[in-house]
């Protein structure tokens, strides 16, 4: 079905996804892009330049990105009408095209659409948040060893407290929801049943095991050490406690792992090295002091939604701020690739900000999409740039003798130091 508003690029083919979800990427796919609101007009530009030369440097011209924009956020207000937030065609294009990356969102303030980034993940069922910590060298950190940070965080995408089955204090709705709880179902620890809002926090045995399983192949195709299964289940039993059980559950019965010492801490071999990969759990206040103090113990972080919103921009922290940070949404198939950070809103159309987490996050695309070659470059023209004290504001401001570049300036400084 053809667009409305969406333009097709001259040229290019679409992913296809074979049966097996693997992907047929052709020589010259066509990629959507959402530009983003705030500082999504400066990063995404920055982010196409570096792209556009890594592929180019990689492939000698035999392959070729062809972009294609898709609305979304207050852009898409403007292109189609006032109350036009999401487009259905967006959504079409986004999973028809397979692969695509994302410049961030405005939560609107009013309006039907909670967040627009949770509801896009939703939508398209993109179940994985994967958001890998590491630190490049000569990133000024608050920390003294930031070369142990080395993490790779899955969180859980379409559940928890994002799924916003919650009611406004006062409405009719949550009146007869504390109704039914204090009169139906015997709870008698609301603590103010007048004007106090109702939340209620989906966590399913399905939801859970396909994003912990996703976690623990990560862990055997990229010869990971262990997984950690972060939760507050001692709290919360039957959602996040339940998440934690049924995580240990799919490590015995998809990978077969077995009980280490006794338990509660599994381990099993990973059938590529014969490396015994460990499977363990701490509870999320703890983690969070954890990851500061002994972060060399941790490897890949499977977790609930809302920890791994929390735990991604603290340890993004770690390693230079969220400014660096990237991150992909997955379903089987279809990824979706954005940055960690938001909008930004201060230093939007300043040419200020790094444009650093978004084309890391189109690092992660290529790999992806199997163009490991210019994968690499990025990650080099990153490294290099870095290393040469070529940095934004960001960087900038806590670096001595360190060159100030603007966000396309970054972009260009990634392309040139390839
Ligand atoms: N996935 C998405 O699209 C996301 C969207 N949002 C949305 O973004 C909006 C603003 O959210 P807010 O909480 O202010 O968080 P932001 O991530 O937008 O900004 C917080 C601070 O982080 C730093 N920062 C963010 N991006 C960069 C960058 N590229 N380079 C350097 N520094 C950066 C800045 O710090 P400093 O001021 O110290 O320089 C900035 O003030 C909200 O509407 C929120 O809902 C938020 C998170 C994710
Ligand atoms: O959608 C939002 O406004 C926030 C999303 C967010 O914080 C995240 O994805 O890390
Ligand atoms: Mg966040």
């Amino acid at each position: 079905m053809a667009f409305e508003k969406i333009q097709l690029p001259a040229g290019g083919e679409k992913i296809t996804v074979n049966a097996d979800n693997s992907l047929n990427v052709p020589d010259e796919p066509i990629i959507p892009f959402i530009e983003g609101d705030g500082i999504g007009v400066d990063v995404t530009p920055a982010m196409k330049i570096a792209v556009d030369a890594a592929v180019a440097k990689a492939y000698g011209g035999e392959r070729k990105i062809h972009w294609m924009e898709v609305y979304a956020g207050e852009k898409a207000t403007t292109i189609y009408d006032a109350d036009t937030w999401l487009p259905e065609e967006t959504l079409r294009a986004v999973q028809e095209y397979v692969v695509s990356i994302k410049g961030p969102l405005t939560t609107p303030v009013s309006g039907g659409i909670r967040s627009l980034n949770v509801a896009l993940r939703q939508k398209l069922d993109l179940y994985v948040c994967e958001r890998p910590v590491r630190w490049f060298k000569g990133v000024p950190t608050p920390v003294k060893k930031p070369q142990d940070v080395d993490m790779v965080i899955f969180r859980e995408n379409s559940e928890d407290i994002y799924a916003g089955v919650e009611w406004k204090a006062g409405s009719a709705e949550a009146d007869k929801v504390i109704e039914f709880l204090t009169k139906e179902m015997g709870v008698t620890n609301i603590r103010f049943t007048d004007e106090c809002g109702i939340g209620v926090k989906p966590v399913s045995k399905e939801g859970t095991q396909r994003l912990v399983r996703k976690a623990i192949q990560y862990a055997i195709d990229n010869d990971r050490e262990s997984v950690t299964l972060v939760h507050k289940g001692n709290i919360m039993k039957f959602t996040e406690g339940a998440f934690k059980n049924w995580g240990y559950e799919v490590a015995v019965e998809a990978f077969g792992a077995e009980p280490l010492d006794g338990g509660p801490w599994h381990a099993f071999d990973n059938p590529n090295t014969g490396k015994r990969i460990v499977i363990k759990d701490v509870i999320a206040d703890a983690m969070l002091q954890q990851v500061l103090l002994r972060p060399e113990e941790y490897d890949v972080i499977a977790t609930l939604n809302l920890n791994g919103d929390y735990l991604s921009d603290a340890l993004a922290a770690q390693v230079g701020g969220i400014g660096i940070a990237p991150g992909a949404n997955r379903s089987d198939a279809v990824g979706m690739f954005e940055a960690t950070h938001g909008t930004a809103p201060k230093y939007a159309g300043q040419d200020k900000v790094n444009p650093g987490s978004l084309i890391l996050s189109a690092e992660m695309m290529l790999r992806y999409m199997g163009w490991t070659e210019a994968a690499d470059l990025i990650l080099q023209g990153v490294e290099n740039a870095i290393a040469k004290g070529e940095v934004t504001y960001d960087f900038h401001r806590v670096m001595e003798n360190a060159k100030l570049l603007k966000c396309s300036e970054f972009g260009e400084a990634v392309a040139a130091n390839m």
